[in-house]
């Protein structure tokens, strides 16, 4: 397990090739049939690498954590945070929102370090399911509580703008770790605050 630490800082180091990226958008619309000859996108190709870059990029953040000297042993829940990640089968964005909540154990969360793990794994080529497993084994790692709950609503443009054109469809889901997932109590009062069905 990894021990809180108020000093670690999370962030992904990876190369971009910005005018490599530039190139093979210029390329890549060529071959669909687009031309980028008039003023207007003349700069779309590096738009295009610049767009993705920044999608792929998520923000360092420093990991703070508090000891919960009062013994607080209740739900902490931030509901509601926005999200918008890229499906790896298509690279098109989903869009919704992360309901992110935990029953605290010796230490608690800045809150909007609830939100940052949250852009931390959205900012890559992701999978719904995967992405609402890795926010909530990151926490349960991190902060060692009592019990970690992760529910994210989003909308798939490749399921709703194109191929099967399901406009308006949403897809739900859940992971529940600790107590959480085992206490009756826990767990329905998570589900509810969530607008989950129990
Ligand atoms: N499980 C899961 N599937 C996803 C997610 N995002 C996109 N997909 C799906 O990934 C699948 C890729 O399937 P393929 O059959 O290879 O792709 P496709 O021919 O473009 O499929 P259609 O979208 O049905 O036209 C599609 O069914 C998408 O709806 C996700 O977060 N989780
Ligand atoms: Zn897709």
């Amino acid at each position: 397990m990894t021990m809180p630490n108020a000093l670690h800082v999370v962030h992904d180091v990876k190369e971009t090739d910005l005018a490599a990226a530039e190139l093979a958008a210029g390329q890549f619309l060529q071959a669909l049939g687009i031309s980028t000859e008039s003023e207007s996108m003349r700069g779309t190709p590096g738009r295009m690498a610049r767009a993705y870059a920044e999608l792929f990029s998520p923000r360092p953040f420093e990991l703070t954590t508090f000891p919960n000297d009062e013994g607080y042993d209740e739900l902490v829940l931030a509901r509601n945070i926005p999200l918008r990640s890229v499906c790896e089968h298509h690279l098109l964005p989903f869009v919704g929102t992360a309901h992110i909540g935990y029953l605290p154990g010796h230490r608690i969360l800045g809150l909007s370090k609830l939100a940052r793990v949250l852009e931390h794994f959205a900012c890559r080529p992701q999978v719904q399911e995967r992405l609402t497993k890795q926010v909530a084994d990151w926490l349960q790692t991190h902060l060692d509580p009592q019990g970690v709950g992760v529910v994210i609503q989003a909308e798939h443009t490749c399921m709703t703008l194109r191929g099967v054109q399901a406009i308006g469809a949403t897809t739900t889901t859940s992971t529940l770790l600790g107590l959480l997932r085992t206490d009756g109590r826990s767990r329905g009062e998570f589900l509810t605050l969530t607008g989950m069905p129990g």
